[in-house]
């Protein structure tokens, strides 16, 4: 999973760097509007410089111009890692013909067979079919064009949107029965299930966002603030009910993140992630809040204060039935504060039924 995960970054960095905006992507608009093709090898490892045969060293400034001009040529052109240089052109590559090739042109699969030889980014124009595909090792990327891209992630868009209605209500449940101390282990379950399947169309959003470069603000500002406090309501939510030995809260989510979509809509697995029994009737036992997620909604309450709270008390009811005597006695706390907590309290307990009845 971690070399999945690392492989999926490294494409991602990688279909930044041609994003639209990039002087690299200016030079493959170029050459598709051109109608010529082009072989592109990104970096110059031994590796690669192995399988090169002829050509010449050139050595200069990477331009969206010179490379239009350099892809007159035959052969591949070959740049540093950074797009910063065109260090070769007129460059013929002899990768090991063994190596399996699905493509058909025979551009692609020399391409193809660079990427899988050498484990360096492989860029082909076709020039019969007029596409710019991407090698990176094993994986293939097929630059797509932008009005497509920029549909489907407003589309996307849309459905988080929906995703974030559902997940709202559901905290707002949450908070309603935490105060009223009638949490069962289904409710935390219930909205730990829906952030998962909301920050799994983040990923799918932010991977569009990688592939439409600067035409992509419209879609990164949306989503940032639909996105405010999702992750941390999330964490604090796992915060709140661990009740795991085994795991803290960051393993909690990681394996949150790791069930299939499958997995994550059986309840009880996420009930069992968190230490509590794996059978559909104990998610109706009851389930006891530390307050972490609560608390943090209280304004200019610092997290060393909120801690301290909930190492005192041990649980939300505590510290909400506590007198303000008691709040005062804890650490970061003077009577100032220990009121603003009560007022705070009760101004978010007002808050959560208002949206409750809605
Ligand atoms: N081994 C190689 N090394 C470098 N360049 C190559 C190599 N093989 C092919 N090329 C380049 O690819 C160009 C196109 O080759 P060819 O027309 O056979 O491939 P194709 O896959 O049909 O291309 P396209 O899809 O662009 O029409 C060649 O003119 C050459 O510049």
């Amino acid at each position: 999973m971690r070399e999945e995960e690392k492989k999926q970054k490294q494409l991602l960095d990688t279909i930044k760097m041609l994003s639209p905006g990039t002087p690299l992507r200016e030079g493959l608009e170029n050459i598709l509007k051109g109608k010529m093709g082009a072989l592109i090898v990104i970096g110059d490892t031994p590796a690669v410089m192995d399988i090169v045969d002829g050509g010449f060293a050139l050595n200069v400034d990477f331009t969206p111009a010179y490379v239009y001009e350099l892809a007159k040529m035959d052969g591949a052109i070959i740049l540093n890692h950074g797009v910063k240089k065109i260090l070769y052109a007129n460059a013929q590559l002899i990768p090991d013909p063994s190596i399996y090739s699905s493509e058909t042109g025979i551009r692609h699969r020399i391409a193809e067979r660079v990427a899988k030889e050498t484990g360096e980014v492989v860029i082909s124009i076709s020039q019969r079919r007029n596409i710019i595909s991407l090698y990176q090792g094993y994986n293939k990327y097929i630059v797509q064009d932008t009005g497509r891209i920029l549909t489907k992630a407003n589309q996307a868009i849309q459905t988080l949107e929906k995703y974030k209605v559902v997940l709202n209500q559901g905290m707002n449940h949450l908070s309603a029965l935490e105060y009223e101390d009638l949490v069962t282990t289904y409710d935390v379950a219930v909205v730990l299930q829906r952030t998962e399947m909301v920050m799994r169309i983040v990923n799918e959003i932010e991977k569009f966002i990688c592939e439409l470069g600067n035409e992509g603000r419209l879609v990164s500002m949306q989503l940032e603030e639909l996105m405010a406090n999702v992750v941390e309501d999330g964490m604090n939510v796992i915060n709140d009910f661990n009740i795991n030995q085994h795991l803290d809260s960051k393993m909690v989510l990681k394996e949150i993140k790791s069930l299939s979509s499958e997995e994550l809509l059986d309840l009880s697995n996420i009930a069992k992630i968190l230490g509590y029994e794996n059978n559909v009737a104990a998610l109706d036992a009851p389930a006891l809040s530390k307050g972490y997620r609560l608390l943090n909604k209280i304004p200019r309450l610092p997290s060393a204060v909120i801690e301290n709270l909930v190492k005192q008390f041990g649980e939300f009811q505590h510290i909400l039935k506590a007198s303000i005597e008691k709040l005062d006695d804890v650490e970061g706390i003077g009577e100032i504060r220990a009121r603003a907590i009560k007022e705070g309290l009760t101004r978010l307990r007002d808050q959560v039924m208002m949206g409750r009845q809605i």
